[in-house]
């Protein structure tokens, strides 16, 4: 059964540096929400004008357009899919049955992870990062602060259905990968086990 992990967190926690790595790692596909939506908002059809003028607007995509995109977007997932900044909403979080529908992988065993980091690293990280437009300072408070007011709803959710681990993510990209790996490969025994 693949395994499709969602890894989710405030803005700069490391979420898609985490989720290439863990997909590296565990030989399967990644979605990178961000990388592929800016991707997608470049491509002049139906698809890609709704993304990007969404984007423009820093919405959250709707579940179907979301939904879309996977489809079209994402590689051969018999070997799982590791999805980086989904779910950002209660209603994604629903979804995210649809979303595997999406991906071809609808009987997929689900894990959630969470990299939490203090506020100041996550301010600090992104302001590091500073190659994206959006990068500033402003918008990154902005979305720190819709990502707290949003996520302990997410994260109860999440772990009410699937089951779900928060990791502190503030030591170095080895270490929490290394970390994610652990307890990712204690919850898929734990998933085996009830098998
Ligand atoms: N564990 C970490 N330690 C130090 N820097 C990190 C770590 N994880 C990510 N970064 C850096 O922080 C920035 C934001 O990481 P990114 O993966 O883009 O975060 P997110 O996807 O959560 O917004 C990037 O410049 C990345 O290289």
């Amino acid at each position: 059964m693949p395994l499709v992990v969602f890894v989710v967190g405030a803005p700069g926690a490391g979420k898609s540096t985490v989720a290439r790595h863990l997909a590296e790692r565990l030989g399967c596909a990644e979605f990178l929400s961000g990388d592929v939506l800016r991707r997608t908002a470049e491509q002049d059809d139906e698809v890609g004008r709704d993304v990007a003028d969404r984007l423009s607007r820093d919405e959250t995509m709707p579940v179907p357009l979301y939904c879309r995109v996977v489809r079209r977007e994402v590689g051969p997932a018999d070997k799982g899919v590791v999805f980086d900044g989904f779910p950002r909403t209660l209603e994604q979080c629903l979804a995210i049955p649809t979303v595997l529908d999406a991906a071809g992988v609808p009987g997929a065993d689900v894990l959630g992870l969470g990299l939490l980091v203090p506020a100041t690293v996550s301010i600090d990280r992104i302001s590091r990062r500073g190659e994206r437009a959006e990068d500033t300072a402003h918008l990154a408070r902005t979305r720190l602060s819709t990502h707290v007011r949003r996520s302990t709803d997410i994260a109860t959710a999440f772990a009410t259905r699937w089951p779900y681990v928060e990791l502190d993510a503030t030591d170095g990209i080895a270490q929490v990968v290394d970390a994610a790996l652990a307890a990712l490969s204690a919850r898929v025994d734990r998933v085996a086990e009830r098998r």
